[in-house]
């Protein structure tokens, strides 16, 4: 990655201040939304079909996250996601429990068939079920298993690699080590803590500001995304390392907002561990 990428990638969202429209789940929606405010973007929740052309044409990207998918708002994603498509903006793909029930995977896979998805974020065996339910991925070889490690990295990438060749989307899969990449290029992500997997949220929280990322970084949707899942990863050390005493995961919730509120391009760019794999 060029020097100062990551840096660059950051101040261009802080500069901009992005306006993303995101459906998404109503668990995390508040967290969602702060994180985007944290990150110097603009959040905008709407999912009603009679609404979401409107707001879709006036944000700069979407991010459709199907954690708690019904009827209506599966209507207002494809709404949001044609005229957000129409109109070359960013959509950003969060596949929630793909694999898990049959609505989900089918969603997610229509979703992605369907519309100009810039970006899939998700973890491993989402990805994995999103990549065996669509249409057009159906085939790819997968990853053999569901959570990253050092030792099945290079079959992660691949996958990821060979993902993203058939969508045409930027694929970033997260865990313990993240996996970013498109046709040509992937990166190994290593920031992060295991306390982002005790609170709910941080993979919503991630796919949105992932979305803020890609509007402010146009043409260059690889190397935003790996600014934003080395961000937010940076954001889990530091709010980590402000756990003391009786502090839980709603004390942690608090520490990963202030911690991406507080995050600058120099921090990102000296803190980030992103390795380039291929
Ligand atoms: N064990 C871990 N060690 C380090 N970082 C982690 C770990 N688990 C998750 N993360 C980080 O947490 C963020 C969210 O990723 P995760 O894979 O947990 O998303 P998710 O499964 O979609 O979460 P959720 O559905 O709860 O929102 C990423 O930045 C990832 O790097
Ligand atoms: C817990 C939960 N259930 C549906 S969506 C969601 C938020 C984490 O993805
Ligand atoms: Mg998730």
């Amino acid at each position: 990655m060029e020097p100062f990428a990551l840096q660059r990638a950051l101040d261009n969202v802080r500069a901009t201040a992005p306006l993303v429209h995101n459906i998404t789940n109503y668990v995390t929606v508040n967290d969602c939304a702060n994180a985007l405010l944290a990150i110097g973007a603009s959040p905008i929740m709407s999912d009603e079909p009679a609404d979401v052309e409107d707001i879709a044409s006036i944000c700069g990207g979407l991010t459709l996250n199907i954690g708690t998918l019904n009827e209506r708002s599966i209507q207002g994603m494809f709404a949001a996601g044609e005229r957000a498509s129409e109109l070359g903006h960013p959509i950003v793909l969060d596949p929630v429990g793909a694999g898990a029930s049959v609505l989900r995977t089918r969603t997610a896979g229509d979703l992605l068939d369907k519309l100009a998805v810039s970006v899939i974020r998700g973890n491993m065996s989402e990805v994995k079920a999103l990549a065996g339910g669509s249409a057009a991925t159906r085939g790819v070889d997968v990853c053999p298993d569901d959570a990253v490690c050092e030792d099945n990295l290079a079959a992660g990438a691949a996958f990821a690699r060979a993902f993203a060749a058939k969508t045409g989307a930027v694929v970033a899969i997260t865990g313990a080590i993240d996996i970013v990449a498109d046709a040509e290029r992937a990166y190994a992500v290593r920031n992060g803590s295991p306390l982002m997997g005790r609170i709910t949220g941080a993979g919503c929280m991630l796919s949105c500001v992932c979305t803020a990322f890609a509007v402010a970084n146009p043409g260059a949707t690889l190397d935003a995304m790996a600014a934003a899942v080395a961000g937010m990863g940076l954001a889990g050390q530091v709010a980590q390392n402000r756990m003391s005493g009786y502090d839980g995961n709603g004390s942690f919730r608090t520490y990963l907002l202030d911690a991406l509120y507080n995050l600058d391009g120099a921090a990102l760019e000296a803190g980030a561990k992103v390795e380039q794999l291929a």
